[in-house]
């Protein structure tokens, strides 16, 4: 009796593939959600790419399969391998068409960058219903071109569905990591090596930089051309970007990390400011935990424009201080640091008067239920 019971709920199991990646911003939302579904029961698998951050950010955190395809970036502007991408992404379409084919999940949740294109269009022939999440204001390449094969889209922002249209778009908030909230300050210190004084009055505070998932290096150069001036009054965590440590930068006060994976949420805590390109996914993070923050956002030419409606969106709140790219040297980063720090009391004040709400929770449902499986509210 109990073995036939158990092996109905196995038959019965109901399951779920995610994709999504490219950069961290393309994989976070994942994260957060992955846990609440394989705690829930679901059998849950991950489609990415052969070598992105994604396969590591997944293989180091979650005990779920993952099935790498051929991808093929998909560009707005010249080069030459324009002419072989299109048939990557062809034979990424196939993997992921027959993969979907033979492990009939009941949907697929798809994050977007340029490896989801493929696994959104193979669900879409195998008529496995899609949802998609757009963490930035306005709709990246793939998640543009993913919406067509969608149910549905679910946005960060309000102000996303007049961007996509269609009738298809449900705005849920800022998905988090439930683990952001759960640093230590302590912890954070202590893995900088900044333990001596702990978290007394006297101190110095801590800056934490970080250049996106990816690192940036115009802030890297200005970080490190300020570290005289920055380290008279603050100690400096750096987040460079895997393979920007630069080993000439010594400085007493200051700390650098190519990537921080687990202990991110220690540093955060640590932090009493933050200087940051301008992901849509770290900003809310920075806001959750009511930290100021100087944006530093990518401009039109290296992205396409999204950092900069972020990051206005945010200093049109009150929570963000924005230099712009254009703008960067040692100087002016001092310059906005010390504005920044001289007015902490009032971002943070600002930042205090916003609900984040449990948007993990309406994007978990609404993918429930487009899985045609009962959800409640
Ligand atoms: C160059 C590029 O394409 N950038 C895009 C990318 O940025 P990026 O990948 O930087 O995206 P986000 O800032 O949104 O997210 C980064 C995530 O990585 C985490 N993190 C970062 C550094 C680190 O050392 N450890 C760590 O865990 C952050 O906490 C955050 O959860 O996706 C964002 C969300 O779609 C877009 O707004 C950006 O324009």
């Amino acid at each position: 009796m109990s073995n036939s019971h158990v092996q109905t709920r196995v038959d019965a199991a109901n399951r779920i593939l995610f994709t999504g990646g490219g950069s961290a911003g393309h994989v976070t939302v994942n994260l957060a959600l992955i846990p609440q579904f394989l705690s829930d029961g679901w059998e849950v698998e991950y489609i990415g790419s052969e070598t992105g951050i994604e396969r590591e950010l997944i293989a180091s955190s979650l005990p779920i399969p993952y099935y790498p395809i051929a991808t093929g970036k998909l560009r707005r502007y010249l080069s030459k391998d324009n002419i072989k991408d299109p048939f990557r992404v062809i034979k990424g379409v196939t993997q992921a068409y027959r993969h979907i084919r033979a492990r009939r999940p009941d949907v697929v949740f798809s994050k977007g960058g340029f490896v989801s294109v493929p696994v959104v269009i193979g669900a879409w022939l195998n008529r496995v219903p899609v949802v998609l999440h757009e963490s930035d204001l306005t709709p990246g390449l793939a998640n543009k071109i993913a919406s067509r094969f969608a149910v549905g889209i679910c946005t960060t922002f309000p102000e996303t569905e007049a961007y996509i249209g269609g009738g298809k778009c449900h705005y849920v908030g800022p998905v988090l990591r439930e683990e952001i909230g759960m640093g230590g300050a302590e912890r954070g210190l202590a893995f900088s090596g900044f333990s001596d004084g702990g978290l007394s009055g006297d101190r110095k505070p801590v800056i934490l930089v970080m250049g996106g998932s990816l690192g940036s290096m115009s802030i890297n150069t200005a970080v490190r051309q300020a570290l005289p001036e920055l380290t008279q009054r603050f100690r400096v965590v750096h987040l460079c970007g895997r393979g920007h440590l630069d080993p000439a930068a010594d400085n007493p006060d200051y700390r650098q990390f190519e990537y921080i994976d687990k202990e991110l949420p220690d540093l955060l805590a640590m932090s009493d400011l933050i200087v940051s390109r301008a992901g849509s996914n770290s900003l809310f993070e920075f806001l959750s935990l009511k930290k100021p923050m100087l944006l530093i956002p990518l401009t039109k030419q290296q992205s396409r424009g999204d950092q900069l409606l972020n990051a206005a969106s945010f200093e049109r709140s009150g929570y963000a201080k924005v230099l712009q790219e254009e703008r960067l040297d040692a100087a002016q980063l001092v310059r906005a640091v010390a504005d920044l720090y001289s007015d902490k009391e009032s971002y943070i004040r600002r930042m205090g008067d916003t609900p984040i709400g449990d948007a993990r929770g309406r994007l978990q449902r609404l993918i429930v239920q487009a899985a045609g499986k009962e959800a409640e509210g």
